[in-house]
């Protein structure tokens, strides 16, 4: 175990509290400092790590497979009890955890509380499924019969983005453990933190050490996972080009792989919509964890009847988010998540001026009057209007705080413009003809949609994506199907009728 102390935090009463609920962080690798990163919050420095190496790598796939040896030999309903325990000590801890991601990633207090609900809600809900996972019996003639048996895939791999880093270690590690599989996590270098909490809430609830195992680093780090020969299989959430690259590794080697990559979804608002709920439901398909949310339905096609009246209502809503400290309650959107990445928002908002976009609101940098927070990366949440489909805030995933306003005629137009697009992460509709919502969405080329709302996450439901945002699902039962396999047994109960 190695102690890692985080150095410097936003605020003198931020660091004791943070250190006082556990911010003293531990490795259960032996990691030697090979090259080191800082993730910053609001210009300053949180925390430092030692990035993992090929040795820590090694370390760490030897610990996990032998974890894995006890863990794969337990019994589903001894699998669920550790991981119920895991999701009640996270249930419990939920405020702790959830300061610890805002400080993390940025993302306001009040959202990060719903990134901890789910992230237990996904434990309990694979908990319940590990004590059911059965095969088949199939009879066949004579009396021989054959069955199945779901059996786990060995050591895991998931690699992280920085949007939601708790919650993706939990999407990806639950089901994973639940199925009898080690899993080695990898969380972004901007947000190494809070995965820690969830390592040492896995070890608190039981669960043999090195089964849930933590190594931090970049690029290199996670290439050294996805080419280790005795990782079976790498479950990874991020961009389209890195999902890209952990394809061309997973091909080395054979492995299944799950990619959650990026998006550019369709959000289509009808004119017999409730207004007031497409209102709303505009605003969280495009602003929650400021714009960085690979499901955001940023491109929002209104149709041309009620296009002034939405927009009008949605630019007021927008204006009224509070933006500044997201550890205050009151707050409901913090800084992005580094200085390069404003910088490339930012210069697609001034490429959509230039392109013939037309900013209704926001769009700029915002310095909170709070003299502490003046180093931070805060912007004003952005509604742009008279985009076209030809214009790159259109065409390309910006992650960002930018809603484009796009109008449509009839039905089949705008499903014909939403598809045009090689992400399918998710879309959504609003009307309140509910056999066109359904004709629309089996027409919507996503994997994930929503009727009448956006961006709720129910872990019941499957998540993932279609075309270039990726394969393989996270959440809901047919995630088993991702972190095993499946063994098939034929049992003869006769002689053997040999052609020899
Ligand atoms: N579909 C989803 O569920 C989902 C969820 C969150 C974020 N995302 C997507 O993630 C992107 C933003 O996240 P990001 O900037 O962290 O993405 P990213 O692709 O830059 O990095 C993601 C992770 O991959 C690691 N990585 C980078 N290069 C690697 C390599 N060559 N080999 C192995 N690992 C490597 C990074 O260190 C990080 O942990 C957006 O495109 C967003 O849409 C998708
Ligand atoms: C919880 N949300 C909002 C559905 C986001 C899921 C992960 C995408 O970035």
């Amino acid at each position: 175990r190695k102690l890692v102390k985080t150095l410097l935090l936003r605020t003198e009463e931020l660091a004791q509290m943070a250190l006082m609920s556990g911010i003293w962080i531990h490795s259960t690798l032996n990691v030697r400092p090979r090259w080191r990163f800082c993730p910053v919050l609001l210009g300053r420095v949180i925390a430092t790590f030692a990035c993992s190496g090929e040795k820590e790598v090694n370390l760490a796939v030897q610990d996990a497979k032998a974890a894995f040896k006890i863990w794969s030999q337990k019994s589903g309903m001894e699998r669920c009890r550790v991981l119920l325990e895991a999701a009640r000590i996270i249930r419990e801890r939920r405020d702790e955890i959830a300061t610890v991601e805002t400080i993390n990633n940025g993302k306001s207090i009040f959202e990060a509380r719903w990134d901890i609900d789910t992230s237990w809600q996904c434990l309990e809900y694979y908990a319940g499924l590990a004590g059911s996972m059965a095969g088949e019996h199939i009879q066949l003639p004579g009396g021989s019969f054959g069955y199945t048996r779901r059996e786990p895939l060995g050591v895991c791999v998931g690699i992280g983005a920085w949007n939601y880093p708790f919650q993706i270690a939990c999407w990806k590690s639950a089901p994973a453990l639940a199925c009898g599989n080690a899993m080695i996590f990898k969380p972004s270098p901007f947000t190494p933190v809070s995965v820690l909490l969830l390592a040492e809430i896995y070890t608190e609830a039981g669960v043999p050490p090195g089964l849930f195992n933590v190594v931090q680093g970049g690029a290199a780090t996670g290439q050294f996972l996805c080419l280790h020969r005795d990782v079976a299989k790498v479950s990874f959430t991020g961009s389209v080009p890195t999902g890209s690259k952990i394809m061309e590794m997973a091909a080395k080697g054979i492995k299944p792989i799950t990619l959650e990559l990026g998006g550019k979804s369709p959000l289509i608002i009808f004119s017999d919509c409730d207004l007031e709920n497409a209102v709303k439901g505009a605003l969280m398909a495009n602003f929650l964890t400021q714009g960085e949310v690979c499901c955001n339905g940023t491109r929002v096609f209104v149709q041309k009847e009620i296009l002034e009246k939405f927009t009008k209502e949605v630019v007021k809503l927008t204006q009224g988010i509070k933006i500044g400290d997201p550890l205050l309650e009151g707050t409901r959107m913090g800084p992005l998540i580094n200085r390069p990445h404003l910088e490339r928002v930012l210069g697609f908002i001034k490429l959509a001026k230039e392109q013939g976009a037309k900013v209704l609101c926001g769009g700029d940098v915002y310095v909170p009057e709070d003299p502490k927070l003046k180093d931070g990366y805060y912007m004003r949440p952005c509604v742009l209007t008279d985009c076209r489909d030809d214009m790159t805030c259109v065409r390309e995933e910006i992650f960002g705080p930018v809603m484009s306003i796009l109008s449509f005629d009839t039905e089949a137009e705008v499903l014909e413009r939403a598809n045009n697009t090689t992400f399918g992460l998710a879309a959504g509709v609003f009307t309140r003809d509910i056999q066109r919502a359904h004709r629309v969405v089996a027409g919507l080329q996503a994997g994930m949609c929503f009727i009448n709302n956006y961006n709720v996450s129910p872990v019941e439901l499957p998540f993932g994506g279609y075309k270039k945002s990726g394969f393989g699902r996270e959440n809901g039962r047919v995630t088993i199907e991702y972190y095993s396999q499946l063994k098939t047994v034929c049992v003869e109960m006769g002689d053997v009728e040999s052609a020899f």
